[in-house]
């Protein structure tokens, strides 16, 4: 090549990125599901070497590497050899915080389904799943995709894993007795906060097919289990629960009508006094907005949910008829929106 270039401005370049994000996303999965994360070991590894390993075609596999090597997941050794990143690391299944299922999850089939029908739901402002596939998100997913379920449900435990014991430093449970984790997936909160408090008792309250596979502390035989009931159930019809505490996290995203039905049956369950907590990563008070406003598009497409702003969950707490007594945050991410239950 010869001549003077002329540079592509950065503005081009972010754009055709953006464009094509969804390699970045597909290139994350495939690497997931080829296992490379486990394949990649705590030397550097030939693409010869992983293509074995994972059963690929080396030349493949090596455009592969390359394609997340540009987004810092695995290293490009320079010699043919790839090793790990953080970010690559986070991918094993067996990593201290991994969040494998957090990105299978993200990318599952129906989601790739879903996107190109976002300007449909911005129209609209309703999800756009029914008229897809003739029925409502959860019910389909239980129903005809159960392998995609348990996907889900890892996926929550391994967020729950990232902020468990900041939510049990920071939520002071003296005084009560009991908490029920309304939509509590498969109840690894509840599951710390029973431990950090010996004296609690608690109630896992989701859906059946969730509750029929709890935290192994939780279920029958569990170190916790004298201590938990499991309640199949589903809160936009009734929590049927007394409790001192009800905790709602990362549930209330549903469309707002939907998110103060259930805020209104655990008050409707609750004594006077009852403390409701609510946590939640918001859209304006997130340090990872990509991540959070990408979430919120996806609720729109999926439930017709959102993630809210701070004042937006204050509000429709208050439209429930509850008495906000202040919000505080968790972590860098979670904020605790703490009410009770009036008179
Ligand atoms: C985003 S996850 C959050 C799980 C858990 N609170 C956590 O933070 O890890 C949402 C949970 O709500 C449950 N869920 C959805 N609709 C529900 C309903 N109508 N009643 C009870 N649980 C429901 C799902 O099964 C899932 O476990």
């Amino acid at each position: 090549m010869s001549g003077a270039t002329t540079a592509v401005p950065g503005s081009v370049m972010r754009l055709r990125e953006l464009a094509h994000s969804a390699a970045g996303a597909a290139a994350v999965r495939a690497a997931a599901l080829l296992g490379l994360p486990e394949a990649v070991g705590e030397t550097p590894a030939s693409a010869a070497e992983l293509a074995s390993a994972v059963g690929a075609d080396e030349g493949a596999l090596v455009r592969l590497l390359r394609a997340l090597t540009a987004y810092g997941v695995f290293a490009d050794g320079g010699d043919g050899t790839f090793a790990h990143t953080a970010e690559s690391r986070l991918l094993r299944e067996d990593a201290e915080h991994s969040i494998k299922y957090n990105v299978l999850w993200a990318t599952e089939p129906w989601t790739w389904e879903l996107w190109p029908h976002l300007d449909e739901a911005v129209r609209t402002g309703k999800s756009v799943f029914p008229s897809l596939h003739g029925e409502e998100f959860f019910a389909h997913l239980h129903a005809r995709a159960p392998q995609s379920a348990e996907v889900f449900d890892k996926a929550m435990t391994q967020s729950s894993q990232l902020s468990a014991r900041a939510i049990a430093d920071h939520l002071d449970l003296t005084g009560a007795d009991s908490v029920a984790d309304i939509a509590g997936g498969q109840g690894l909160v509840l599951a710390t906060l029973l431990e950090r408090n010996p004296g609690l008792h608690g109630t896992l309250l989701d859906l059946p097919e969730v509750v029929a596979r709890p935290d192994a502390r939780l279920g029958e035989g569990g170190s916790l289990a004298a201590r938990a009931r499991l309640l199949p159930g589903d809160c936009l019809r009734e929590i049927p629960v007394a409790a001192d505490v009800y905790l709602f996290k990362n549930i209330l995203e549903w469309d707002d009508a939907s998110t103060v039905t259930a805020l209104r049956n655990a008050a409707a369950a609750a004594s006077p006094g009852a403390r409701v907590l609510v946590i939640e990563n918001l859209v304006d008070g997130s340090p990872e907005m990509r991540f959070t406003t990408a979430m919120d598009l996806l609720l729109l497409l999926n439930v017709g949910g959102k993630k809210h702003t701070g004042e937006g969950l204050a509000a429709l707490m208050e439209r429930a008829g509850l008495r906000m007594s202040g919000v505080r945050p968790v972590n860098s991410y979670l904020h605790v929106f703490e009410s009770t239950v009036p008179d």
